[in-house]
């Protein structure tokens, strides 16, 4: 028989299955293909790899995502049967090989055949609800004599494909851990939303060149994959943000998940157990993210030397001794926390956090001095970021944000008062928002401006010569 021959009758076969099959019931079709795949497979022999969408400890399955992934794009052309589905994480609407059907894939002139297979189980009283659940497994069939290609390149390229096209449709994430609920074991450690910050390192108001400083940090570390294998350091990077409140620190942070693409992972460290949950959770943090502690220095009493210090020690400011109050009380029982300033370490850079990879962490305090040096010493806090109040450099960052604005005859003055006193970025920014409907809004913005901090000013003057006079006062009585 001719190879055209053989083709047409096994299209004319294939046309007459389609015809019949749709007539059949289920467990017929199913046993049919079945016998056809065996009897197929005796005569050209396969090799196959199956790919599970749980994985045997329960956990859903990275490779099978991957390929999920993969075979999407390939299947848009190829493929009869396509589920199509919008979550609310992706960007666009979502292709996948329906179970069923398959698709031919070729890499590098090798041919193989993928799977995607659905079984329904019947759950009979087996725990869980009871209801029945679907199995899902890709099928990978390729010719034995490419098994080793196959198992090799052909599949890191799957799953290196899988991971970009995730990324690519994947919308940001914000995490934050959930209580630990020792009897719920299911619950999910983290809990997200997605994530829309519109900061950026454009509109942050701060000192041009440390801007660009940290942005070349970053840039080198986000292409720094080959560099971190080479010198033998896991590859993650740690950051300290530091300075009085509104000078930036928080949206810093939104800046740089902006910039790098990646997720955050809010981390409220007073609800977390002992140092053991500490670990469950960064292992459960996904690549390409950066961890945060907000406010490290309120979030636990994590060496007996600072808890003498605190008890000792005035409070440096109300807007501090307030976030430590608050944090203490959320540590208070029925569930005080149990971590420990060495579990903390070991969280940053004991052998456990070298698991993941592309990784960033940041801790944020008001009160740089309060923290334990270990804790942020170069190689765990790699960079310290001071996050300081507004000069008149930071201020034209922000006149050009909020007002498009280069230049203005109030700049002189504006300048002068800003060398003189401390003001935040965030009063700065407030000052700057238009309001009203005031024709001539840049005017009467820079205006306010002036005004706030000449105000501000003037009540501070007047503190410490009230606070001089009482002195010396005092003073008097004494002597
Ligand atoms: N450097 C800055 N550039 C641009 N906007 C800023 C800057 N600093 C503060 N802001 C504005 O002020 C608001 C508060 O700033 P942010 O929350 O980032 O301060 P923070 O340093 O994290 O303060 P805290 O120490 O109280 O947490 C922000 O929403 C932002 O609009
Ligand atoms: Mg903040």
């Amino acid at each position: 028989m001719k190879v055209t021959e053989l083709a047409s009758a096994i299209g004319g076969v294939m046309f007459l299955w389609g015809t019949v099959s749709q007539f059949l019931p289920m467990n017929y079709r199913y046993r049919i293909k079945n016998w056809c795949s065996k009897l197929l497979n005796s005569i050209f022999p396969r090799t196959y790899i199956i790919f599970h969408e749980f994985c045997s400890d329960g956990q859903s399955s990275e490779a099978y995502t991957c390929i999920k992934n993969y075979l999407g794009t390939k299947s848009i052309n190829k493929a009869q049967l396509l589920n199509a589905e919008k979550t609310r994480n992706s960007k666009s609407l979502e292709f996948t090989l329906a179970g069923g059907d398959e698709v031919m894939d070729e890499f590098h002139n090798v041919k193989v055949l993928w799977v995607s297979s659905e079984e329904t189980i019947k759950n009979n009283g087996g725990g869980g609800d009871g209801k029945p659940f679907e199995k899902r497994k890709f099928i990978l069939k390729a010719h034995p004599r490419y098994r080793e290609f196959v198992m090799g390149d052909y599949l890191n390229h799957v799953m290196k494909e899988g991971k970009t096209i995730e990324y690519q449709n994947k919308k940001r994430r914000l995490y934050t851990n959930n209580k630990d609920q020792g009897y719920i074991y299911w619950r999910p450690k983290w809990s997200f939303i997605n994530y829309h910050h519109p900061a950026t390192f454009d509109t942050l108001g701060m000192d041009p060149q440390k801007k660009e400083e940290i942005l070349v940090d970053l840039e080198s570390f986000k292409k720094g994959k080959d560099y971190y294998k080479k010198v033998g350091k896991a590859w993650k990077r740690g950051y300290l943000l530091y300075g009085p409140p509104g000078t930036g620190k928080s949206t810093m942070i939104a800046a740089m998940a902006n910039l790098l693409d990646y997720d955050i992972y809010d981390l409220e460290l007073t609800s977390v157990k002992e140092n053991a949950e500490l670990k469950q959770l960064l292992i459960e943090t996904s690549t390409k993210s950066i961890i945060v502690i907000e406010d490290i220095d309120c979030s636990l009493n994590l060496t007996g030397t600072r808890k003498k210090n605190e008890k000792g020690s005035e409070e440096k400011n109300d807007d501090n001794a307030e976030k430590k109050k608050k944090k203490q009380r959320e540590t208070e029982d029925p569930q005080k926390s149990k971590v420990t300033l060495s579990g903390l370490l070991n969280f940053i850079d004991g052998i456990w956090s070298a698991c993941g990879e592309e990784r960033i962490i940041i801790f944020t305090t008001n009160h740089v001095e309060d923290l334990d040096p270990a804790l942020i010493r170069r190689g765990r806090m790699d960079m310290h970021i001071e996050m300081s109040y507004c000069k008149f450099e930071a201020f034209k960052i922000l006149a050009k944000n909020y007002l498009d604005i280069d230049e203005h005859p109030l700049f002189g003055e504006i300048r002068e008062l800003l060398e003189e006193n401390d003001v935040s970025p965030c009063d700065v920014a407030e000052n700057l928002m238009p309001r009203g409907k005031s024709s001539d809004h840049v005017e009467s913005c820079l205006l306010r401006l002036i005004e706030s901090i000449t105000a501000n000013q003037k009540s501070k003057e007047e503190k410490e010569e009230k606070e001089e006079f009482l002195q010396a006062d005092q003073n008097a009585i004494t002597s």
